[in-house]
C-alpha cells in the first residue's frame, strides 16, 4: 500500500527551509574559530550544529516517537572548551526557531515567535541524531549541511532530510540555497528546494516554497551527457570517472559540485549521471548523504545503484555498509553506464595487481 505522507512532506519542507535560512545567514557572519575539525578530519561549523538542532527540535515536536539518524553530535559542545561555540549555536538555533511562520509552517512544531529552547534542550536535540539506524520501522535522517567544504567555499551545499520506513526512503527534501534555479543562468535566481515522495514524483520549488515544477529526467542523449561528480577528489575518484567517460565516448566535461545538490541537478536534467567512485581508502558512505538523493533519482525516472549494480541498502545502520561507490542515471542509460564502470574497475584491479607484483 502506498501512503500519502502528506504531513511528513509538509513538515520536511518547512524544517529544511527554516534550516536553510539559518545556514545562508550564518555564512555571511562566519568567523574562523566557528569551525572545528572532526575525528575523520572533516570540517564542521556552527551552521552544521545549529541546523541539526533546529530540524531535530522540530521533529521532536512533530513526530516525538520517530528516531533520528543525524550526522552531528554535541560531544564537542558539551566540553568546557566548547562554551563559546555552544553559545553561538544556541543563539543561531533560537533565531531560526523563533522566526515568523511562513507558508505551510505549523506553530505546534515548536516554531514561530516565543519558541526559544534552552541550551540543554538544543544540545539534547542535536544528540537525538544518534540512532543506530536499521531495517525496521520509521526513522528520519538529517545531514544539516551536506558538503561542508562547499559551504565554506561559498559554493554548493545542501540541507538534507529524509524519512525512511522499513529501509525504504519514503520522503526526501533537499534545500540548496546557493544553487541557481537554472544551471545555465548562474547569475539569475538562486535557492532551490527538491522534494520527492515515493510513488508521487519529484519536484523543484523555489526556496520560498513557491513555483513547484515536476521533474523528469530527459532520455539519454550522448552529445550532451556528462557526469555530475564531487569537487573533492578525495571523496570520489576523478581519474576513474574520466576513464569511464572515455569508454562511453562522452564529449562534455564533468560538472563538479559539492553535496547532494548533484542529485537535484540530475533529477531536473542537468548533466546526465551522478558518479561517485571510491578512492580506495575503505570509506563507507553514510545514509544521510544519499537518502534524499536516491528518492529524487527514482521519482524522476532514474535508476541508482552502487558500482556493482546493487541497490543502495538503507537498512544496515548509519552507513550503506558494503555498497561500493554510487552511480545514478536515467533508466535507459543505466545498463550502458554500469558496464563501462565495471570495465574500468576491472582495468584498475589488473593494474593494481601488476604494480604490486613488480
Ligand atoms: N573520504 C570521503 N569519501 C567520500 N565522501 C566523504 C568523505 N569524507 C566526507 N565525505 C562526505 O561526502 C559528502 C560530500 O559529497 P561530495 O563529495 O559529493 O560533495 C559529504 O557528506 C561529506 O561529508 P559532509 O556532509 O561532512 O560534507
Ligand atoms: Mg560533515
Ligand atoms: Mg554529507
Ligand atoms: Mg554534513
Amino acid at each position: 500500500m502506498s501512503l500519502a505522507y502528506t504531513t511528513e512532506k509538509q513538515f520536511a519542507i518547512s524544517a529544511v527551509r527554516r534550516a536553510c535560512l539559518l545556514t545562508s545567514s550564518v555564512f555571511n557572519k562566519l568567523v574562523k574559530n566557528e569551525t572545528l575539525v572532526k575525528g575523520d578530519k572533516s570540517p564542521v561549523t556552527v551552521g552544521d550544529f545549529s541546523a541539526q538542532a533546529v530540524i531535530s527540535s522540530m521533529l521532536h515536536r512533530a513526530f516525538p516517537d520517530d528516531p533520528i539518524v543525524g550526522e552531528e553530535d554535541a560531544a564537542d559542545l558539551r566540553a568546557a572548551s566548547g562554551a563559546s561555540l555552544r553559545d553561538r549555536i544556541v543563539e543561531l538555533a533560537n533565531e531560526a526557531l523563533t522566526a515568523e511562520l511562513g507558508i505551510g509552517d505549523i506553530a505546534e512544531w515548536g516554531i514561530g515567535p516565543g519558541s526559544e529552547q534552552s541550551v540543554d534542550n538544543l544540545l539534547d536535540a542535536i544528540d537525538r541524531g544518534n540512532h543506530e539506524g536499521g531495517r525496521n520501522g520509521r526513522m528520519w535522517t538529517i545531514d544539516p549541511i551536506d558538503g561542508t567544504k562547499g559551504f565554506l567555499r561559498g559554493e554548493q551545499y545542501a540541507v538534507c532530510l529524509a524519512l525512511i520506513v522499513d529501509a525504504q526512503v519514503q520522503v526526501g527534501v533537499l534545500g540548496c540555497p546557493n544553487l541557481p534555479l537554472n544551471l545555465s543562468k548562474p547569475d539569475e535566481d538562486k535557492g532551490c528546494l527538491f522534494v520527492a515522495v515515493r510513488g508521487q514524483g519529484a519536484q523543484q520549488l523555489k526556496l520560498t516554497g513557491a513555483d513547484p515544477i515536476p521533474l523528469t529526467m530527459p532520455p539519454y542523449t550522448p552529445s550532451s551527457f556528462s557526469f555530475l561528480e564531487s569537487v573533492e577528489a578525495a571523496h570520489s575518484s576523478h581519474s576513474t570517472s574520466s576513464r569511464i567517460s572515455a569508454i562511453l565516448g562522452l564529449t562534455q566535461p564533468p560538472i563538479r559540485m559539492d553535496s547532494q545538490a548533484k542529485y537535484g541537478c540530475l533529477a531536473r536534467g542537468d548533466g546526465g549521471a551522478y558518479m561517485r567512485m571510491p578512492t580506495g581508502v575503505g570509506y563507507k558512505e553514510k545514509i544521510w548523504d544519499h537518502a534524499t538523493g536516491s528518492l529524487l533519482v527514482t521519482e524522476s525516472g532514474g535508476v541508482i545503484t552502487d558500482s556493482r549494480g546493487l541497490p543502495l541498502d538503507f537498512g544496515l545502520g548509519r552507513t550503506l555498509g558494503d555498497n561500493y561507490g554510487v552511480i545514478a542515471t536515467v533508466k535507459d542509460a543505466h545498463a550502458k553506464l554500469l558496464s563501462a564502470v565495471q570495465e574500468v574497475v576491472k582495468q584498475e584491479q589488473e593494474e593494481a595487481k601488476k604494480s604490486k607484483a613488480s
